[in-house]
């Protein structure tokens, strides 16, 4: 492998200062550096990639067995050596047939059976069959969850609000009481429908809001609100519990990781509002793009395009983060969903065989919706000290088509900065622009300087016709292949989160502390802090 890394270290000291923009003189660039997959299009060509690069980059890809690491992941093996889990999320969106065996047992029927199961209970509970205590229809749905169990079907439920025809969706993660008050506020405990979705059904967070809102459910309803719950989780024996109704409860299977969940029961709050033929094309999106990753030769396979530009980026180039900004406001939570995907599938820092990492793995992921990045923190994107690799994402065409001039405004901004971004603007046009706002002799020069722009910065787009389902179900499930891409060159293991749990348990040790016992064996900072934050 190492020729292969050496190869693409030399590229880039060679092409370091090369104009990304002379990259198209030569041949048909953007014939090797775009690809489609149904209704996505990717374009890599505005990176300092070149063809011999690329050629380098697949064959590091190649050479990491990445076709033999996907094959297994489909096949169920237990890729999730740390946790000793299949890694079969691709399942749960799967039509195929075909028996798909996990410890000899073919997994197809129970998912089969769990979604069918969330439909009628979804369509149930749209349709007003499944009432409230009284008898009135649902009015909202309030989904208790934290991590894997809220930021997909929160990301979602903002894509997806045109097609918003169901109970109204609301979302409480945080253990912060404020999340659980500022929520609850306005809504109307009688024509509430409570999910406590949680894979564990053990995190602190989720059973501390949940404990909250049966509380405010049964000020307004009485005891019995049993009518009013349904649960999420694997864990079926903790859900009864905790008393919901075993008919309530919509189980899934280790092999699914929390951020990889929203596919299954997880995604049960989308079903609600959006209905379940539209969950289906969210479901068959992502499985299109399942059978692109799986079919489609390397150098045309998106999820492979996208992880080589990102290693590109950060092992070749050295840059620390990645910006996500969709020009659809409809995507403005994905940066946070994308945090969770990526930085803990790739925040590692052994490989497989528990020896440290050779390379730099995943890099910090952020970002916001364009055009409102722009008025905050483009400058940096542009003329800061760092370069900053950015993914634009933006749709052909709006759902408002009266507003269409806002959506040609919104193109408009994001092909210009990613051809800015590329371009530039030399110290000689600032010199004339300078000229021209009437400065002169040394003053223009100090004016031009703070008017160039260094370009040379990369970006890629992806383009799609609209923000549908199915588009939203290809979108999240090219991230997810991205991110095991990466992780497969990166040798690490992307599907287990062992760095949260040191918190976890420093937490629990310190809550009796907080709450008044003696700090004993703390640190003199963390201590101050203890008897600061007493009340
Ligand atoms: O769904 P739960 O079991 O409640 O877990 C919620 C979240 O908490 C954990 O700490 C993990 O880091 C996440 O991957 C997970 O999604």
């Amino acid at each position: 492998m190492k020729p292969i890394w050496q190869t693409l270290e030399q590229n880039y000291a060679e092409n370091k200062a090369r104009s990304i923009a002379s990259l198209f003189d030569k041949g048909d660039r953007l014939a090797r550096f775009s690809a489609t997959a149904d209704e996505l299009y990717l374009d890599v060509a505005k990176t300092n990639i070149d063809d011999d690069a690329l050629d380098a980059l697949l064959a590091l890809a190649e050479a990491a067995g990445l076709a033999e690491r996907r094959a297994a992941m489909f096949a169920g093996e237990k890729i999730n050596t740390t946790e000793g889990r299949a890694v079969l999320h691709t399942a749960l969106r799967s039509s195929e047939a075909a028996p798909l065996l996990v410890d000899g047992r073919d997994v197809r029927p129970a998912i089969a059976e769990t979604l069918a199961r969330m439909e009628i209970f979804a369509e149930g509970v749209r349709s007003g069959k499944i009432a409230s205590q009284s008898g009135a229809p649902f009015t909202d749905v309030v989904n208790i969850g934290i991590g894997g169990s809220d930021l997909g079907p929160a990301m979602a439920r903002l894509a997806f609000a045109p097609y918003q025809d169901g109970p109204r969706t609301h979302f409480i993660s945080n253990v912060d009481g404020a999340h659980a008050r500022d929520t609850l506020r306005g809504i109307d405990p009688a024509t509430t429908l409570v999910i406590v979705a949680s894979k564990t059904f053990t995190t602190i967070e989720t059973m501390t809001n949940a404990e909250t809102v049966f509380g405010w459910l049964r000020g307004a309803l009485g005891e019995k609100i049993g009518t009013h719950l349904a649960a999420v989780s694997t864990a079926q024996e903790l859900t009864s519990k905790m008393g919901i109704d075993r008919a309530r409860v919509f189980g899934f299977a280790d092999w699914v990781g929390g951020r990889y969940s929203l596919w299954g029961p997880v995604g049960l709050p989308i079903m609600l509002a959006i209905g379940a033929e539209r969950f289906r094309e969210f479901l068959d999106g992502a499985a299109a793009l399942d059978a692109h990753f799986q079919n489609a030769p390397l150098a045309q396979n998106l999820p492979v395009l996208l992880a080589l530009t990102g290693i590109w980026h950060r092992n070749i180039c050295g840059y620390d983060t990645r910006a996500v900004l969709p020009y659809d406001q409809r995507l403005a939570r994905l940066p946070a969903y994308l945090q969770q995907l990526d930085m803990e599938s790739n925040g590692k820092r052994v490989q497989m065989d528990g020896t440290a990492v050779e390379r730099d793995t995943g890099p910090v992921v952020w970002g916001e919706p364009g055009t409102n990045g722009q008025h905050a923190f483009y400058q940096f994107l542009h003329q800061g000290t760092d370069v900053i690799p950015v993914e634009f994402l933006i749709a052909a065409e709006a759902h408002e088509p009266e507003l269409a001039h806002h959506h040609d405004l919104l193109k408009a901004n994001c092909l210009a900065q990613s051809e800015a971004l590329m371009l530039g603007r030399s110290f000689e046009e600032a010199k004339q622009i300078a000229s021209r706002l009437g400065f002169e002799g040394t003053e223009r020069e100090r004016q031009a300087a703070h008017r160039t722009f260094p370009g040379n910065r990369p970006s890629v787009t992806l383009a799609y016709p609209k923000l549908t389902p199915f588009v939203l179900g290809q979108l999240i499930a090219l991230y997810e292949h991205r991110v095991f891409v990466e992780g497969v060159v990166w040798k690490i293991n992307s599907f287990d989160q062992w760095g949260v749990e040191l918190g976890k348990e420093l937490a629990n040790a310190l809550l009796p502390m907080v709450q008044g016992d003696e700090a004993k064996d703390k640190d003199p900072s963390t201590t101050a802090l203890l008897e600061r934050l007493r009340e």
